[in-house]
Order: C-alpha cells, then structure tokens, then sequence
C-alpha cells in the first residue's frame, strides 16, 4: 500500500495570499498541493488556471501540484498545465473526447495522469486504460464547490476500486475528494482510499498543524486496521 497523502485543496484558501497560504499548509505537514480548475462550463462554477500554478512554482512551492480538472474540453489546459509545473493532471472521463490520447498526453508531458469519477460517473471507464493511470479520483461530492458533506455511497466506490487497483499490477494511487473531515477520514480510509484532499476541514481552522496532526492520527488508525 502508498503511503498515505494529505492533500489541501487550495479553493479554500484565501486567495488574496495564496503563497502565504499554500507554504503555510505545507509546513504544517501537508504532503500534496490540491488545485482545482474550474470552468463555469463543465461545473457551474470559475477558479483559477495555469499562471497560478506557475506562479505557485515561481513563489519557490517545491511540493507535488495535483491538478483537477473540471474544464471541457480538457487536452488545450493539459498542455498548458504540464508547461505550468503540474505534477498530477487528473480530468473527467466525460470530459475527453479520447480519454486515451488525453492520459497519454499527460504523460509525454513528464506528469502524472488520473481520471476523476463524480458521485454518479461508473469505475467503467477505467477499463481499457488501466496502464495508463497513476491516480484514480473518486469525488464524494458532486464538483464545482467546497465545503459541500460527504456522499455514504462513495464508500462502496472506494472498496470496489481499490479492489481493482490491487488485483491490477499497477501502482496507482486512490484519492477521494469532497467532505473529508478528521471525524471521517479513518473510516475513508479504510475503505481503500490513500490521498486525501480537504479544503475546507483544514483552510477554515485557525491551526493547520493541529488538523493535519489529528487526521494523521486517525491514518495511523486506519493503517493499523487495514493491516498494512
Ligand atoms: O473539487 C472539489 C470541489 O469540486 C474539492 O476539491 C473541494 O474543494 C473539496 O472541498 P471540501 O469538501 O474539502 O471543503
């Protein structure tokens, strides 16, 4: 099993310090920078793109930047991502055209590619491209928006695909992204999931060390029930 990643989404950061915001997350023990994309097309909602993430570099972040894209179509910001110093670039199946050709895009870019699933979106896509996959996103809320609660029915989406990810030869990691809090992340967890974004559970407390350290202690949890 991968070790276990803490990722922030930084779309609960205040923007007007995003440097400030995104060293502090990270010296407080966050493993993973979380960057989602948004459209106002493919989500109803309009975030932020590639020349934040260059600056995010240019400010001296020297952590993975995991880029979620919620854009259609997705290969134009692929290429533009991959120029910007992303280090994952995950996109919605339905999003591509020819999921293939996008994944493969990612990786002749030198990044890491991963398809992300919303609640609704079958594991099926993953089928035929399994070979090409370092991530597997599962949303647990529906996209476009932080602070949104927990989906339950993720839970049995996490098992069935970490049950596939381990009868695979594949190392790809299982993220799970949407209401992931302290007081459920061992239970997430344990259902298979190794990455973990939360926005909202970490950027709205006063103390990022004491909410990462908590969730820590929770995997520790988790790590010791799962056996590993
Ligand atoms: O991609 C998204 C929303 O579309 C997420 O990354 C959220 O930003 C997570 O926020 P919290 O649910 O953790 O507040």
């Amino acid at each position: 099993m991968n070790p276990y990643l803490i990722a922030p989404s930084i779309l609960s950061a205040d923007f007007a310090r995003l440097g400030e915001e995104v060293d502090n997350v990270l010296n407080a023990g966050a493993d993973v920078v979380h960057f989602d994309v948004m459209d106002n097309h493919y989500v109803p909602n309009l975030t932020i793109g590639p020349m934040v993430c260059e600056a995010l570099r240019k400010h001296g972040v020297t952590a993975p930047i995991d880029v979620h894209l919620m854009v259609s179509p997705v290969d134009d910001l692929i290429r533009m991502f991959i120029d910007a110093g992303a280090s994952y670039i995950t996109f919605h199946p339905e999003a591509s055209n020819h999921i293939d050709r996008s994944l493969q895009l990612i990786r002749d870019g030198g990044c890491k590619a991963g398809l992300v699933f919303n609640p609704a979106t079958p594991l099926s896509y993953i089928d035929h491209v399994m070979d090409k996959l370092d991530m597997i996103l599962l949303m647990s809320v529906n996209p476009g928006f932080g602070g949104q609660k927990f989906i339950p029915g993720t839970l049995d989406k996490l098992r069935e695909a970490r049950k596939r990810i381990d009868a695979s030869n594949y190392n790809i990691r299982l993220e799970i992204d949407g209401g992931v809090k302290t007081d459920n992340i061992r239970e997430i967890a344990e259902a298979g999931a190794d990455t973990f974004v939360a926005g909202s559970a970490i950027f709205n407390t006063d103390d990022y060390r004491a909410t990462i350290d908590a969730m820590r202690a929770e995997l520790e949890q988790a790590r010791r029930a799962v056996g590993q």
